[in-house]
């Protein structure tokens, strides 16, 4: 990696050997701008990323100082302009400005990599008050289909989808702040005895894809549903899980919520389960279709939910999906 060139017509910041605040500022700008940054630089930061998620915890544990917010977000789904929406509105990640984005970065929408790129320069950047837990779109099957393996081949290469793949397979499954919210994609398991301690004891490197069983399948794949007990997911892989359920989940491991995401909600977020199941989406207008609000919650050390909305704005044009492969040619 060393010896590689970067792109001589590159004409932003250049990359040493740590990220700085100046390279994702100008970063952020290039993006703006439909620009690219050097193929070595992708590398460099997806391998890094790679390397600090692998030795964070299956669930990571963080607590919120108190001169800190945190600032929890749902899908992002590609919708990079929503995003720097959400970061006009609510402020950019800072030492003291924590933020955790609970998976589904990518796919769907077209700018994926820009999204996964910045997230990842972040969380190399301040490793401890910035985080990513899985979704069910960081994962190969889904990344075929639904364009994030298309977009990294067009923008860049094939390389820099396989270091995407690898890093998504190292993320953290589940975020548990303070103690009181366990913060994880999809949500809930088809056994009640599943505890804290089944998910930081789960070896999430032996399995790279999530299958279609067991604890990391449905951590990532499950859905909430109003009638009591266990019902048959609408999606075919998985399950749904009644407020009885999330309560006695709750109340078996000292939580005082689950917060979700996952799913589209039409006020970009929803209470449910008796505010003992909360989904946040972050995908306003969902795939310039859905006339979904986007919505985030920002968490003080108070530990107080204040929930924010937000609509989409304009974008280039774009359509979602615009790097999907055929989906007819990789079912080959
Ligand atoms: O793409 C989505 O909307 C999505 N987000 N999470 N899961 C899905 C999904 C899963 C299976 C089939 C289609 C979409
Ligand atoms: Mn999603
Ligand atoms: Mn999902
Ligand atoms: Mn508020």
């Amino acid at each position: 990696l060393e010896s590689m060139a970067v792109d001589a017509d590159y004409d932003g910041v250049r990359l040493e050997k740590e990220m700085t605040q100046e390279f994702i500022t100008d970063m952020i700008e290039r993006f703006k701008n439909g620009k690219k940054i050097p193929k070595k630089y992708v590398y460099q930061i997806v391998i890094a990323v790679k390397n600090i998620s692998y030795d964070e915890a299956t669930m990571v544990e963080m607590k919120i100082p108190d001169d800190a917010t945190l600032t929890v977000c749902g899908d992002t789904h590609g919708q990079y302009f929503d995003l720097m929406e959400l970061f006009r509105l609510n402020g950019l990640p800072t030492e003291k400005h924590y933020y955790l984005f609970n998976g589904d970065f990518v796919d769907r929408g077209s700018w994926s990599c820009e999204i996964a790129l910045l997230l990842y320069a972040y969380k190399w950047l301040r490793p401890k008050s910035f985080f990513l837990n899985r979704g069910n779109h960081e994962t190969d099957d889904m990344n075929k289909v639904y364009g994030f393996e298309g977009e990294c081949k067009a923008k860049y290469n094939e390389r820099t989808f396989k270091l995407f793949s690898e890093s998504f397979s190292a993320l953290p499954l589940a975020t548990l702040i303070g103690s009181k919210y366990l913060v994880l994609h999809g949500g809930l398991f088809s056994d009640d005895k599943v505890t804290l301690d089944d998910i930081r004891k789960l070896n999430r490197h032996t399995q790279r894809q999530p299958g279609q069983s067991g604890l990391m399948m449905e951590m990532l794949w499950t859905d909430p549903q109003t009638e009591p007990g266990r019902g048959p997911s609408k999606r075919g892989v998985g399950m749904q899980f009644g407020p009885d359920v999330t309560k006695r989940f709750c109340d078996n491991n000292g939580l005082d919520a689950i917060i979700r995401s996952h799913e589209v909600r039409m006020e970009g977020y929803e209470e449910e389960h008796g505010g003992k199941c909360i989904t946040v989406f972050s995908a306003p207008k969902y795939c310039d279709s859905t006339e979904n609000k986007g919505a985030y919650i920002n968490i003080g050390p108070d530990y107080k939910l204040d929930f924010h909305k937000f609509d989409a704005v304009p974008h280039p044009n774009i359509k979602p999906m615009a790097y999907a492969q055929n989906s007819l040619m990789s079912m080959t």
